[in-house]
């Protein structure tokens, strides 16, 4: 049996199991778990690998057993499990998109408020071509692991004339991005303010993202001149980020919450 715990960040939810636990399944692993009819059920694993000197390091993997270089909501969920389980108030996270740092802000166990810097964004204008659709302008963003994002000014997200979950789908498949892309839709509401929707690659619409969060905010700071401190909105609620500067670490502040734990048979 291996033992797991659930957690999730604005409804975007995550299994995590001890790195020992794997034994090089991680993929297969990911695959079965998350399956939500038929097994617990997420949008991906963190494999928690605990070094000899006491240092953290995250696998991250996605619903399809693909691998990525990091969650921005999947390392809170750990840092608030970390919190809960063993006291730590603050906890630096190694993963394949940098090292992540995450300071907790407010405790009420199950439920804690982490602030983590998630490194400097790369925000790269790009228009793609898409078939059948045609030209579709938007931002490359790099924050340790890739997103594309576009602007909307629809209520529902919708672009192009397809639905955000269609055009979201058909961009994060793209043989223009050879490694996939996660894809967000934003719409500016003020200056502080964004709504967003994600198309994540390896799982498809999930209702938040830390990462697509840090993206969609990045994109609009630099882009369309809003404030530098905002708040961003998904389906399942809203996180804070803030980036002084196109070259400082960018901050995000959102909620993670212990959901329970388990034990399941191994494949
Ligand atoms: N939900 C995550 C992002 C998870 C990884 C993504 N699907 C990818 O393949 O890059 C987040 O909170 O950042």
């Amino acid at each position: 049996m291996i033992p797991f715990v659930k957690a999730h960040a604005c409804g975007n939810d995550f299994l995590i199991i001890e790195e020992n636990f794997a034994q090089r399944r991680h993929a297969d692993l990911a695959r079965k778990l998350c399956a939500r009819n038929t097994s617990v059920g997420a949008d991906g694993i963190e494999f928690l690998e605990r070094k000899p000197n006491g240092e953290f390091f995250l696998r991250l993997f996605n619903a399809d057993g693909s691998e990525a270089e990091l969650s921005g909501n999947g390392t809170r969920c750990v840092a608030a499990w970390l919190a809960s389980s063993e006291g730590k108030q603050h906890v630096a996270l190694g993963t394949h998109g940098g090292l992540r740092t995450c300071q907790v802000v407010k405790a009420a166990d199950p439920l804690y408020l982490i602030e983590s810097e998630m490194g400097v964004p790369r925000v790269m204008q790009r228009t793609i071509e898409l078939p059948e659709i045609g030209n579709v302008a938007g931002a490359m963003v790099n924050v340790g692991n890739p997103h594309f994002v576009l602007f909307v000014d629809t209520d529902d997200f919708s672009a192009h004339g397809k639905s955000w979950q269609d055009l979201g789908a058909r961009i994060s498949t793209s043989p223009l991005f050879p490694h996939g892309t996660n894809v967000e839709f934003v719409r500016v509401i003020s200056p502080t303010e964004i709504a967003f929707r994600i198309y994540e690659r390896g799982c498809g619409p999930t209702t938040s993202s830390g990462t697509g969060t840090c993206a969609s905010s990045a994109a609009a700071m630099a882009l369309r001149g809003v404030e530098r401190s905002l708040t961003a909105i998904a389906e399942g609620g809203a996180q804070q980020t803030v980036w002084p500067a196109n070259d400082a670490v960018m901050r995000l502040t959102g909620p993670a919450e212990i959901i329970c734990r388990g034990e399941v048979a191994a494949l």
